[in-house]
């Protein structure tokens, strides 16, 4: 049996990090496809975005999203700990169009695994901690800038002039203070300058381990 020594609990909490464009969202829906639904949860990150109703839109634009403050950990935190104790969960719903949360939730089951991903999930000591399995996925800043302006501009709404002044002042700086010394954390480094078809395989294949 492959349990690449990890301690399997009630339920297997994987915590995939990596800078904005790197591909975790990519990975993640690649490892979910072929594992059935009612097994495996996955859990965004960007869902706990801080609630940001009271701000004006023009407001909300000048906040730093990639800097640990700009997230709910608490809240994020307290919903796995009530996953794990076989609680469903109302996770927020976050707009990035209107960069704020929305009014309605989804209702998150428990699941015998569930995935967290976010730019900075393994920059919060409390959350590391909860993860049996820690992944950084890397991809170098030149691809990731690249990917992101076309992923901003085209789903979330945002112009080349907005997307370049916040690479430049926020995720930039963010990303060389939080989350890039935050890989020294991971069990595992998936490159993904090309889409990783083996490392995915390799992810999957602990999940169905776990799943036996
Ligand atoms: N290995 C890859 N090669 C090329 N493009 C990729 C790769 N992985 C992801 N992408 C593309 O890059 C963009 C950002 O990927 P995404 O998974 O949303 O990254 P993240 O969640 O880390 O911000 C998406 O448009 C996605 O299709
Ligand atoms: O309202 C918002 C909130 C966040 N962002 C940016 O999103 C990325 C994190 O998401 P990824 O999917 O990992 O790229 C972060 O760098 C924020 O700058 C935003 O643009 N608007």
């Amino acid at each position: 049996m492959l349990t690449f020594g990890i301690k399997f609990l009630s339920m297997l909490i994987i915590g995939i990090a990596g800078g904005t464009g790197c591909g975790k969202t990519t990975v993640v829906k690649q490892i979910v496809q072929e594992l059935p639904e009612n097994e495996v949860g996955v859990i965004s990150q960007d869902s706990y975005y801080n609630d940001l109703a009271h701000l004006s839109k023009e407001e909300r634009g000048q906040v730093n999203f990639d800097h640990p403050n700009s997230i709910d950990f608490d809240l994020l935190i307290s919903h796995l700990e009530l996953l794990r104790k076989g609680q469903s969960i109302e996770k927020p719903i976050y707009s990035f169009v209107e960069e704020t949360r929305l009014d309605e939730t989804i209702t998150v089951h428990p699941r015998k695994v569930i995935i967290v991903e976010g730019i900075l999930v393994l920059s919060n000591p409390k959350l590391r901690e909860m993860f049996d399995m820690k992944i950084y996925v890397h991809a170098d800043s030149d691809e990731r800038l690249i990917r992101r302006l076309q992923r901003d501009i085209k789903e979330r709404g945002h112009d080349l002039e907005k997307v370049l002044y916040r690479y430049q002042n926020a995720v930039k700086p963010m990303h060389e203070q939080f989350i890039e010394p935050s890989k020294e954390f991971a069990d595992l480094i998936i490159p993904n300058n090309h889409y990783n078809t083996v490392a995915v395989d390799m992810v999957r294949t602990i999940i169905n381990d776990k799943l036996q």
